[in-house]
């Protein structure tokens, strides 16, 4: 029998096993898509209004859906319970609550991820990953190019929605940073007169930052399409301009998810720049570039930080020409750029860090 030998039937498990584990990552995205249904459907927020954990039945009643699919509600309820967006709870009946994840789905919420994940998982956004393999073998700078026939920056030049869709995303993962750097790492903006945020989309940080920082004179600069019409404030404006080209003269310098969409090249030219424009005024305090992005540790030994890393990683492959990196490669651009410096700040921003570069 095939089974009678105990290597033999260990070798069928593990081949089992492979089936499994090809099924999981076949099926990953499963987990998004049920994930962007349920905010879709409006769960997180229904179960948020019932104020205190909901039955199915309730859930059902509550959510604009065809009465006869309550079963099948349950079903899409019993994966977001496994990916942990649910907890059910039984005291009479069985019922659900929030989890702190689904917390951050709800649409109210200041800090809400939830149109940053409906956008994220829409076509047009996963579109460029169906060309991952067709532009391994073409010599575009990226499957998005390849894609698009444009970068995705020029794309947003010339596709309103796609643009305004992109930087509301952007703003909702602003919102959550500026409010954990106003209140976690106040030093670090405390002596500045003023502070450029270069690709700082329609101003989220910049705003936040000019609020708890009265006397902080605050720029956006961004592409023309992005800034345009938004409005300025005593202490915020904007500039429409292209960073390769000039940055305002000033104290700072901040980039949050910018260099991570460069390859190392265009980043070095980019940290020139702003290596120009905090040397070219004497100051007190200032003359500090300030980065929010990954430091990609290989060491780590969380799976699913380590994981959520490598997606970003593959993101930036397939969108632009960036990458994460890991300290000896952000040390690397930053001395090829001319600055002398660096402080990491790892755990205060999550799976993010907070670098500051000094000349
Ligand atoms: C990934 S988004 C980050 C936005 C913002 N810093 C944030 O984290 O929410 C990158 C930004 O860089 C801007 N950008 C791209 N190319 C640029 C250029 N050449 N000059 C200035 N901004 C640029 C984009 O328009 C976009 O707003
Ligand atoms: O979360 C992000 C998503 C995207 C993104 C853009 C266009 C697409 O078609 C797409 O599928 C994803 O772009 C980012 C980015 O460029 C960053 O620098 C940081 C974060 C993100």
């Amino acid at each position: 029998m095939a089974m009678a030998n105990g290597v033999e039937s260990s070798s069928t498990e593990e081949l089992l096993d492979a089936q499994a584990h090809v099924w999981n990552h076949v099926f990953n995205y499963i987990n998004s898509m049920s994930l962007k249904c349920a905010i879709q459907l409006g769960i997180p927020d229904a179960i948020h209004k019932h104020g205190k954990p909901m039955t199915l039945s309730q859930l059902a009643d509550a959510l604009p859906i065809n009465g006869a699919k309550s079963d099948s509600l349950r079903r899409l309820m019993r994966i977001l319970v496994h990916s942990k967006f649910f907890n059910k709870v039984k005291d009479e009946e069985e019922a659900y609550c929030l989890t702190r994840a689904s917390r951050l789905l709800l649409r109210d919420e200041p800090l809400s991820m939830a149109t940053f994940a409906v956008s994220m998982t829409d076509p047009i956004f996963v579109d460029p990953f169906h060309h991952v393999n067709e532009w391994f073998g073409d010599e575009h700078p990226s499957p998005f190019l390849t894609k698009n026939g444009k970068t995705i920056w020029e794309y947003g030049g010339i596709e309103q929605s796609w643009n305004q869709q992109f930087n509301e995303a952007m703003a909702c993962d602003a919102r959550l940073v500026t409010s954990v750097l106003v209140q976690e790492c106040k030093q670090v903006f405390e002596g500045l007169e003023t502070m450029v945020d270069v690709g700082g989309g329609t101003g989220t940080v910049a705003k936040g930052v000019a609020a708890a920082f009265p006397a902080l004179k605050c720029i956006v600069l961004d592409l023309p399409h992005v800034v345009a019409g938004l409005e300025e404030s005593e202490n915020l404006s904007y500039v429409g301009g292209d960073m390769f080209e000039f940055i305002p003269h000033t104290d700072a310098v901040f980039l949050k998810w910018i260099l991570h969409d460069w390859d190392d090249e265009e980043c070095v030219k980019i940290l020139k720049k702003c290596k120009e424009a905090i040397t070219s005024k004497t100051t007190k305090n200032g003359g500090k570039v300030i980065i929010v992005d990954m430091v990609v540790d290989d060491e780590r030994e969380e799976h699913e930080a380590t994981e959520t890393q490598l997606c970003f990683d593959m993101l930036m492959m397939a969108l632009a020409t960036g990458k994460e990196r890991t300290e000896k490669q952000w040390e690397k651009l930053f001395f090829s750029a001319g600055f002398g410096k660096y402080k990491i700040t790892t755990h205060v921003l999550g799976l993010r860090s907070l670098i500051e570069v000094f000349p």
